[in-house]
This record gives structure tokens, sequence and C-alpha cells, in this order.
């Protein structure tokens, strides 16, 4: 997946995304990690805020994560509208009951968001479906 959906030429031609840092390690960003999670979301659940944390990968243990990969596999096209209302992953500028600027990402079938982990992870939710799932 990390070659034939041209991700890794997308992320490694991208200075925002071809390097990375963890502590004083300026690193470069290899594959995806083995361990996916699939998250169905119905009608009022939400993911809280939180900051995701740097992930490791059981198979291949030295890898330190850089970035969190969400793929939308519900959410309106033009050519599929969904049911789906609410379930934006919405970013906060600022702390948890402190944050100044709130940026939601509708979920679009099919679309891919990647964000940082770590110390440069911003804080984010899932936020409440309104109505329908969220996959
Ligand atoms: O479901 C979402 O929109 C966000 C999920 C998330 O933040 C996570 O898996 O860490
Ligand atoms: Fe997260």
């Amino acid at each position: 997946m990390w070659v034939s959906t041209g991700l890794k030429e997308l992320v490694l031609s991208n200075p925002e995304t071809s390097t990375y840092t963890v502590g004083r390690q300026t690193l470069r960003p290899v594959g995806l990690n083995t361990q996916w999670r699939l998250y169905r979301y119905t009608e009022s659940n939400r993911f809280g805020p939180h900051y995701d944390q740097t992930a490791r990968d059981p198979s291949h243990p030295t890898y330190l994560g850089g970035f969190t990969f969400l793929l939308y596999l519900s959410g309106s096209t033009p050519e599929n509208p969904s049911t789906l209302i609410g379930g934006e992953t919405t970013f906060y500028k600022g702390k948890i009951g402190k944050f100044t600027q709130e940026m939601p990402v509708a979920p679009v079938l099919g679309m891919g968001l990647l964000h940082a982990q770590g110390d440069r992870c911003l804080l984010h939710e899932g936020s409440t479906v309104k109505k329908g799932s969220k996959w």
C-alpha cells in the first residue's frame, strides 16, 4: 500500500513529511506500521480530544512512528452521497480546555489524512457522529 497507492512518493516529495524528528533524531519515513485499527463510530459516538503518541511497530521494534495515517471508509463524494453527518476529525490549536482555533476535517470516502505524532501532534478528536456511521 505504501508504494502502490503513491503514498511513498507523496510523503517523500513533501518537505513537511519527508523527514521528522523524534527527540534529537531526524528520521525518514520508510513505510506503514503493520498494526492498523479499524473504527466504526455510530450515532453519538466520538473519540475525545487527545494527542497521538509516537507509535512502535511490534514487527519492526527499532522503527519509530512519525505520523498517523487516517483513511476514511465513509463520507460523501460527488458520486456517492453519504448519510453521514458529523464525525469530522477536528484539530485544535492550543491545549485541552484552552484552545484558540478549531479545524474540522469532514470525512470523504477514500480520503487519507496524515498528521504528526508525538511532540509535534496537534490536539485532535474524532467529533461526534450526528447521523449515520463513520468508518
Ligand atoms: O476518527 C477520527 O477522526 C480520529 C481518530 C484518531 O484520532 C486516532 O485514531 O488517533
Ligand atoms: Fe488521534
